[in-house]
């Protein structure tokens, strides 16, 4: 389950006079076992920063960030590592790897971090490769030279290796052949049916309103930016 309570965030911009941007205001939104929740809202309304406020990159200047049983809002670094590495994944658009490891292990990667046998880790990461269409012969690579589409299909790989209880997405499907994008569709759904709480981002219109049960519009918690 994934909570959020009445959180805030202001960016101050230190190198622009100290000027404060209150963007988020007050958000509260709920994904519960087996539920998907679509962040909508116009670009700029804050949705990023609510996702990465959920994943503890950005610190929240008030409120509650339930993820599990850990409080993102108030974890220490330590603990927010451990809640990345056990409880809580994200599909980003864009794939960042250390070079020069191959593709295979680039995806076994998070079941290895949890103890899990290499060979049982690389039969999972086969699995997933093999769904989402990367062609075998490029698995002994490393996908720092593949393809956009290419690259965004291992990192979804990657992002579903292990079977979080929560999971972040933002545009898993931006940019995918129709496909793939059925591939990644039916992964969320399988997510969803083994209880996996889940908040995206979906600019995919059909895509969202095929895989989320509810819908929440950030622009409710954008503060209003007297200029
Ligand atoms: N690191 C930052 N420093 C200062 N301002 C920021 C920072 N990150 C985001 N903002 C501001 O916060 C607001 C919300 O941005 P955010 O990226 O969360 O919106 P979004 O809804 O995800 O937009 P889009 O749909 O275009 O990706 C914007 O006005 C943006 O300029």
């Amino acid at each position: 389950m994934i909570s959020v309570e009445n959180v805030s965030k202001t960016f101050t911009l230190h190198n622009q006079g100290s000027v404060v941007i209150p963007v988020v205001e007050g958000a509260s939104l709920v994904a519960r076992p087996g539920e998907c929740v679509a962040l909508v809202g116009a670009s700029g309304s804050g949705k990023s920063t609510l996702m990465r406020m959920i994943y503890g990159n950005y610190l929240a200047a008030s409120g509650r960030i339930m993820v599990g049983d850990v409080d993102v809002a108030l974890a220490a670094p330590r603990e927010i590592l451990t809640l990345r590495r056990e409880g809580l994944g994200y599909v980003s658009q864009f794939l960042r790897v250390v070079p020069r490891v191959p593709t295979l292990d680039v995806v076994a990667e998070p079941l290895l971090a949890l103890g899990v046998a290499r060979d049982a880790a690389r039969e999972r990461a086969a699995v997933l490769l093999r769904r989402l269409n990367i062609p075998e012969r490029l698995w002994r690579l490393s996908p720092t030279t593949f393809s956009g589409g290419e690259q965004q299909r291992v990192n979804i790989a990657r992002g579903f290796a292990h079977d979080y209880p929560a999971l972040l997405l933002d545009e898993p499907t931006a940019s995918l052949d129709a496909v793939n994008r059925e591939e990644v569709l039916c992964l969320i759904e399988e997510a969803k049916a083994r209880g996996a709480a889940i908040i995206g981002i979906f600019h995919d219109v059909e895509a969202r309103d095929r895989v989320c049960d509810q819908l929440v519009d950030v622009t409710g918690f954008t503060p209003a930016r007297g200029i």
